[in-house]
């Protein structure tokens, strides 16, 4: 059975500034998250991605860190948290974020890096991370995320994101475009 496509269908969407919001188990923590659905997202995303040479997997905060985490635990590639938070290590990287400054710390230079979130929508957020990745020198291995919205897809630049799910949240409810979850 495909839980993470039944999961998209029982998602709630809430309206909120004009703009229609999807509360999915994965992207906001809420409705509960099934342990069996969790499963079904790590073993698609280690079916779709490459971390056999990954040397880091970075999250920003806050919804990719479980999805991150669980991959992490899978493939012992260890994990970094982009926080939006100053610590002031002289190695941190703060960079432009769409929601304010982010900071990225311990990727250096020649590090093969994966990049994982719950959910790309315009890919705002993913493009400024990747360049901060690619400022510090690092490779980019992949760019993964659970569910892409595909509202705005148009607005992504330049940066190719796998995705679990492709899903469109309509007034009329959420359609399933392309599924790579199996
Ligand atoms: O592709 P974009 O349009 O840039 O949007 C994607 C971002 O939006 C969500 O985070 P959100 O801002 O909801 O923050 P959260 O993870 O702290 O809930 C999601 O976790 C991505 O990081
Ligand atoms: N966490 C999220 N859930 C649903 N839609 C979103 N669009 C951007 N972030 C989102």
């Amino acid at each position: 059975m495909n839980r993470l496509r039944e999961s998209i269908h029982d998602a709630p969407v809430v309206e909120r500034d004009g703009y229609r919001y999807l509360v999915h188990p994965v992207s906001n923590g809420i409705p509960t998250l099934d342990p069996k659905l969790m499963r079904e997202v790590v073993n698609g995303l280690l079916r779709l991605v490459d971390f056999e040479d990954a040397d880091v997997i970075v999250t920003p905060v806050t919804m990719g860190v479980h999805v991150a985490t669980a991959l992490s635990l899978t493939t012992d590639v260890p994990l970094v948290v982009i926080r939006s938070r100053e610590y002031g290590f002289d190695d941190e990287v703060p960079f432009e974020h769409p929601d304010g400054e982010y900071y990225l710390n311990d990727v250096t230079a020649g590090d093969d890096v994966v990049v994982v979130d719950d959910l790309v929508n315009t890919g705002q957020s993913i493009a400024a991370i990747v360049e901060a990745i690619d400022d510090v020198g690092a490779n980019l291995v992949d760019v993964a995320c659970v569910l892409r919205r595909v509202e705005s897809r148009d607005d992504l630049v330049d940066v190719d994101v796998k995705s679990l799910l492709e899903v469109s949240v309509t007034a009329d409810g959420v359609d399933v475009l392309d599924d790579a979850s199996h």
